[in-house]
């Protein structure tokens, strides 16, 4: 049996974190940690599914490992979801950003299996956003955000902590991806 690992996929918004996190679901069964969050769902973004969409009361019902203020929203993720997610597999998988992934290292040290995406050039990031069909007055604001571009850079604090993969290549990244779910194995 392998020891339980969490698989922590941060970068900026747009970097491909939910593509590669959907990518460890699909490829390795990893079943995906589902957090808490006070934005809109998105166009086709279901309620239990992508988020748990909270109101701002709702939203302090849970019991967080840590909770985060990112472009005006709140995220949080549960001791509860780590744990049922543990219960169906060793390993599972998580989107943070970068302030999550700094905490997840710290609390849960050589657990936390944290993969770091950039691409070359930020302007992809919003191309990619674009694209998504993100919403333009909400997508001009988040790149506005501390927290965006924060988050193009991998922290000091992660720096010799975390696996960076530059993202610009899809085939590339599943290559690399697939290198580092092996090393656990
Ligand atoms: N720290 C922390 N970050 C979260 C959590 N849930 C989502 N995030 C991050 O919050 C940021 C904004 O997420 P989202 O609004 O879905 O935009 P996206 O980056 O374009 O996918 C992203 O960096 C997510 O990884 C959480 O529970 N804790
Ligand atoms: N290597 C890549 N090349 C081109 N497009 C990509 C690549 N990786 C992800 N994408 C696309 O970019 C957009 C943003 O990716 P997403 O995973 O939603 O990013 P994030 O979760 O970091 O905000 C999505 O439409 C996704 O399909």
């Amino acid at each position: 049996m392998s020891e339980q690992r969490v698989f922590v996929i941060t970068g900026a918004a747009g970097s491909g974190k939910t593509t590669v996190r959907n990518y460890l679901t699909k490829e390795f069964n990893m079943p995906k940690v589902i957090t808490h969050t006070t934005r809109a769902p998105r166009i086709h973004e279901e309620d239990g599914v992508d988020y748990y969409f909270e109101s701002e009361d709702s939203f302090g019902d849970n019991h967080y490992l840590e909770s985060v203020s990112y472009a005006g929203n709140r995220y949080g993720s549960s001791f509860e979801g780590l744990d049922e997610a543990w219960k169906s597999s060793d390993f599972i998988t998580i989107v943070l950003d970068t302030a999550g992934a700094i905490t997840y290292k710290r609390e849960l040290g050589d657990k936390a299996v944290v993969i770091f995406l950039k691409v070359d050039d930020s302007s992809t990031l919003l191309q990619r956003m674009k694209t998504r069909g993100d919403d333009t007055q909400t997508l001009a604001d988040r790149i506005k955000s501390d927290e965006y571009l924060r988050d193009l850079t991998l922290p000091e604090e992660l720096k010799g902590n975390a696996f960076v993969i530059n993202n610009n290549d899809w085939e590339r990244t599943k290559h690399i991806v697939n290198d580092i779910v092996a090393k656990y194995k």
